[in-house]
């Protein structure tokens, strides 16, 4: 997948699209609060392995019962490309079947 950073439009655009997904600084960024701890671990082990899948990697933070990511495109010199967006887009789409919000 190509690695050219996108535009400012074109990071809006799709963050339009990504409910509860922001920039913060040059990094995609989402929280998401889990009804427990134990849900919101089983949530970072399946990130992990879409992660893996990926070869793309978010900095990824477990709380009591929250999951945080943040990812910018390292070998892009750390800029946002549409591999943070596809990484997002997995993320987004797996949420739902942890009762994520
Ligand atoms: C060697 C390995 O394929 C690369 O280092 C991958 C690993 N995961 C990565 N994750 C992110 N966020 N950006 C990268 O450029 C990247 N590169």
């Amino acid at each position: 997948m190509a690695v050219e950073p996108l535009s400012s439009k074109e990071i809006e655009d799709r963050l339009a699209e990504l409910p509860g997904w922001s920039l913060d600084g040059d990094r995609l960024t989402r929280s998401f609060r889990l009804g427990s701890h134990f849900a919101a671990t089983a949530m970072v082990v399946h990130i992990a392995q879409v992660q893996e899948e990926l070869d793309h990697h978010s900095d990824l933070t477990l709380g009591y019962n929250t999951v945080s990511l943040r990812v910018n495109t390292h070998s892009a010199g750390g800029v946002i490309t549409e591999k943070d967006f596809e990484l997002a887009r997995r993320v987004q789409d797996l949420a739902p079947g942890h009762g994520a919000s």
